[in-house]
């Protein structure tokens, strides 16, 4: 695999209408460099799928830019950019009597031999598994394995760990951290789930209404804490969390009055 040489990604006036009208997106411009872990945000409907399937060649944008590690995403292949979203999960493949060892080896397993015993280290996978005989969580630990063993500059995560335990969802979201950190990668994730998120992203994304209103480093919207706050540092931790959940609902309840009622909502009237 060919590494992207500046793994950053720029949108630029994109805006995306579904087939039967519906806008999807509007206008949407932001920019996210190299090494940076940003968090999708935004109300359900907001956006958030549509944006990262456009950004990862699915659908064809006819208005605006995307550059995806300086590529158009439709135009040429994505080399080095891995998309894990909601077709992903549904593939049937990991539903079948099929062993791990099968699977993974079907993924370039068997070359990426450091990465996959890394990753069926650190999401703690059976590798006696068959997927037919397995639970949600375990099958989603053994996707996340199949789809991530092939190294990636970007990676794009529409919400895909909700089956995970918390210490599995943990280690997954710290290795991932890791990635970045060691191997100048980026990734853009989607979540609702922002428990223990606190100190993951370098960047946010807020989408409203098919529109993303802010985009930034993590510190614009947490300023750094004085001394005298973080001396307890599980304080300061527990206190980050709970400002970032605080503010995803503060952001979700004004998309909510922006919204106001569902035109349907008259009909129940009746
Ligand atoms: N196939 C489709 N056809 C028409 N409209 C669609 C289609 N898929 C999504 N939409 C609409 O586009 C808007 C954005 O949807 P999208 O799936 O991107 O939202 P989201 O932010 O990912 O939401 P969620 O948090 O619920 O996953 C929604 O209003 C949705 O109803």
């Amino acid at each position: 695999m060919s590494d992207l040489p500046t793994p950053d990604i720029s949108v630029a006036d994109l805006s995306y209408t579904y087939p039967n009208g519906k806008k999807g997106l509007s206008n949407v411009s932001f920019h996210v460099p190299s090494s940076s872990r940003t968090l999708l945000i935004g109300s359900n409907g907001a956006g958030k799928s549509t944006l990262l399937r456009l950004l990862a060649g699915k659908t064809l944008a006819r208005d605006g830019k995307i550059l995806v590690g300086g590529v158009d995403p439709f135009k040429q292949g994505l080399e080095g950019v891995t998309y894990l979203g909601v077709e992903w999960v549904l593939n049937p493949i990991v539903r079948t009597d099929i062993s791990v060892t099968e699977l993974l080896h079907s993924v370039g397993g068997s070359y990426y031999t450091e990465r996959r015993d890394e990753l069926i280290s650190i999401l703690d996978i059976d590798v006696d598994w068959r997927m037919h005989a397995v639970s949600d969580g375990e099958r989603r630990r053994v996707q996340l394995a199949m789809g991530l063993v092939r190294p990636w500059s970007i990676l794009l995560l529409d919400e895909v760990t909700v089956d995970l335990d918390c210490l599995a969802r943990w280690r997954f979201l710290d290795w991932l951290k890791q990635e970045t950190e060691k191997r100048g990668c980026t990734i853009i994730y989607a979540t609702h789930i922002t428990d223990g998120l606190a100190n993951w992203p370098t960047h946010l994304v807020r989408m409203t209404l098919g529109e993303a209103r802010q985009c930034g480093p993590i510190a614009e919207f947490f300023p750094p804490q004085s001394k005298a706050e973080t001396a307890h540092v599980e304080d300061a931790v527990i206190g980050r969390n709970s400002s970032l959940l605080g503010l995803v609902m503060r952001w979700q309840a004004e998309d909510l009055v922006e919204r106001g009622p569902r035109p349907s909502a008259k009909k129940l009237q009746n």
